[in-house]
């Protein structure tokens, strides 16, 4: 048995998200922090005569395997831009972990880590800035997917800045299991042109920091996602209130809230106590990914 080429696929958080202008195109210029969890889907390769996909895992049901799969338009678009960089097939099986339209991005991260998976195999160099300008064509969130790393996303999320360092926190996020389209959430928006991000103190070591800059922040897609699904409110305020968040809110258009917390204990526990009071919804808990 060959052994797979194995990429994983971690989410998304936006710790803050304002959105700062309604563009011609309709799409709306975005500052965002953003950070990713060490909570992942993972995408397997094997070698095979043809391109396939399947899917499994616990959010693997009911997602199509076809080209509209963010998995299946990664392979498609590096093969059309580079036809015999990888001569194989490939077998892909991909084991969603994280839910589906949830505001973590898992679809974005999918397609990042299939354009990791052909980067490393191709037989040509692939220049970052190439793959980085596909992944913007494949979704917004796509370029910093590649990243994987604390940045600044302005844009609509392909101009990119890496934080040089970031304070070690942990998360918690706690879905309700109610998918929310985000055009539909940008669509109930009514303030488009809000404030850009104050500026980051540098150096960013210490979560205390991190929770002082952030309380001058926002999520502006929260109000209208909590008009579209009131719990999402509820359930920033109950997360809020465990001990030693630092900060809950929800990420991207929602409908995920994250709490933020300065060790791995209060996070945990945390975790605990939202699934005892909404065993209905998901609930994890995981370090951020600092480096
Ligand atoms: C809001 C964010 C923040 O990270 O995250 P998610 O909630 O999706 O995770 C992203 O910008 C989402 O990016 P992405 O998920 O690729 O958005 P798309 O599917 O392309 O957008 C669906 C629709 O939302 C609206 N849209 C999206 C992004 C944007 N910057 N402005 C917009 O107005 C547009 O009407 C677009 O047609
Ligand atoms: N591999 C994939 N995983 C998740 N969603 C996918 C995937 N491929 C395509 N999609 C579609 O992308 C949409 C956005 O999914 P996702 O990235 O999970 O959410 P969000 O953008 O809210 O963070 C979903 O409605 C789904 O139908």
């Amino acid at each position: 048995m060959v052994e797979p080429f194995v990429q994983l696929a971690p989410a998304k958080v936006n710790l803050a998200l304002h959105v700062t202008r309604r563009r011609e195109d309709g799409y709306h210029d975005l500052e965002s922090l953003v950070v990713f969890a060490d909570l992942a889907d993972e995408l397997e390769a094997r070698p095979a005569t043809a391109d396939t996909l399947t899917i499994g895992g616990p959010f693997g049901k009911g997602l199509g395997t076809g080209e509209t799969n963010l998995v299946s338009r990664a392979v498609a678009a590096f093969r059309a831009r580079w036809p015999n960089a990888v001569e194989m097939g490939l077998a892909m099986h991909l084991t969603k972990n994280l839910p589906v339209a949830a505001g973590i991005g898992g679809g974005s991260a999918d397609a990042a880590a299939a354009l990791r998976i052909m980067a490393s195999l191709s037989n040509i160099p692939v220049a970052l800035a190439d793959l980085a300008d596909m992944a913007a064509r494949l979704g917004a969130d796509v370029p910093a997917c590649l990243v994987s790393a604390p940045l600044v996303a302005r844009g609509v999320g392909e101009v990119l800045t890496r934080l040089p360092e970031f304070p070690s926190c942990h998360i918690v996020l706690v879905n309700p299991l109610i998918p929310l389209a985000t055009a539909d959430v940008f669509r109930r928006l009514r303030a488009h042109d809000n404030y850009p991000l104050p500026e980051l103190p540098s150096p960013l070591t210490r979560p205390a920091q991190l929770g002082i800059w952030l309380a001058e922040t926002r999520n502006d897609l929260q109000p209208p996602a909590v008009k579209l699904v009131p719990v999402i409110g509820e359930i920033v305020e109950e997360l809020g209130g465990t001990q030693g968040c630092i900060l809950a809110r929800m990420s991207g258009s929602g409908a995920t809230v994250f709490g933020l917390f300065g060790s791995a204990g209060q996070a945990h526990q945390a975790a605990q106590v939202m699934r005892a009071s909404h065993p209905d919804h998901w609930v994890a808990a995981a370090p951020l990914l600092v480096s």
